[in-house]
């Protein structure tokens, strides 16, 4: 065989490789899709604790991240947007029972996620986690800490950024994930991947499901040509190119976040995220 016509033939058997594994996950898809709304399942629906939980960080896309999620048949959100259980001594002292009545009903092939960024700055959440479930999955959206804190502050004047006590308590660190905010910002289907594998799912939600909003300059979800896009109280920050900082408001907040960043770089074993 000639080099071009092997390499042709190379294409070929690539391309039914990738169009074998991209029908298979479809078919998975939509039989899960129509498994899951069919009267027989829905009666056998249940209230179930989370198996994965979204702890922060505030204004990184926590809430793209739920947004997104929602979209994947195997994944099932509670109707409130935040739940504040683990953070809030009064909602906590309701008790286990009270905090699974606030998540949907789902079957056993689905997993049950809340986000709730406060989670990652209270410091008796870690434990309060633990004594549910020692197997939960933790995710944690990182992201530029300049930024973050300049959303923060536009929102409001407070800020605090650790996720060391989620590894100081006993949790494994192949039980935590962490994606990076800024990746989640300008390409999602990258972290999706990500946070699909990590929850032993398959990965239905691909770069064909994000489709940039031109106008706000965020991406929104694409599914059966609609678009949906995340609210308007979201995005404030990071439109026409995000904010402008002074050069030296840039200086001053690298030298003061460095050490941070490197901590973190290290931990997750990478030189540097991308957009940091
Ligand atoms: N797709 C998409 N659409 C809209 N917004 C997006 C998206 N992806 C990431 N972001 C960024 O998410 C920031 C808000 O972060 P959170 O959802 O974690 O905020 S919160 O803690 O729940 O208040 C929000 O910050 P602000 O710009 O300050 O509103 C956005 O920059």
């Amino acid at each position: 065989m000639q080099v071009s016509s092997f390499k042709r033939f190379i294409c070929f058997i690539q391309l039914g490789i990738s169009c074998f594994f991209l029908f298979k996950t479809l078919k998975i898809a939509n039989k899960a899709d129509s498994e899951l709304h069919s009267s027989s399942t829905e009666s056998s629906k249940i209230r179930r604790l989370p198996q994965a939980i979204c702890i922060g960080a505030k204004k990184c896309g926590t809430g793209a991240l739920k947004d997104f999620l929602s979209h994947h048949p195997l994944i099932a959100t509670p109707s409130v947007y935040e739940v504040h259980f683990f953070d809030n001594n009064e909602e906590y002292a309701k008790g286990i029972e009270y905090y699974r009545s606030l998540m949907p009903r789902t079957l056993a092939s689905q997993i049950t996620f809340e986000k709730t960024p406060k989670y990652m700055v209270i410091p008796e959440v870690p434990k309060r986690i633990f004594s549910m479930d020692s197997n939960i999955k933790i995710i944690i959206v990182a992201c530029e800490p300049k930024r973050r804190a300049y959303s923060e502050f536009i929102k409001r004047l407070q800020s605090k950024y650790t996720s060391r006590r989620f590894r100081a308590f006993r949790f494994q660190k192949d039980q935590i994930l962490i994606i990076n905010g800024e990746e989640l910002l300008q390409n999602p289907a990258k972290p999706l991947i990500e946070v699909q594998q990590f929850l032993d799912i398959p990965a239905v939600l691909t770069s064909d499901n994000f489709v940039l909003d031109e106008k706000k300059h965020f991406f929104c979800f694409l599914k059966n040509a609609k678009m949906s896009c995340l609210n308007d109280s979201k995005g404030k920050t990071r439109s026409e190119g995000g904010p402008k900082f002074s050069e030296e408001f840039t200086k001053e907040a690298d030298a003061f976040f460095e050490t941070y960043n490197k901590e973190l770089f290290a931990f997750l074993g990478v030189k540097i995220l991308q957009g940091w």
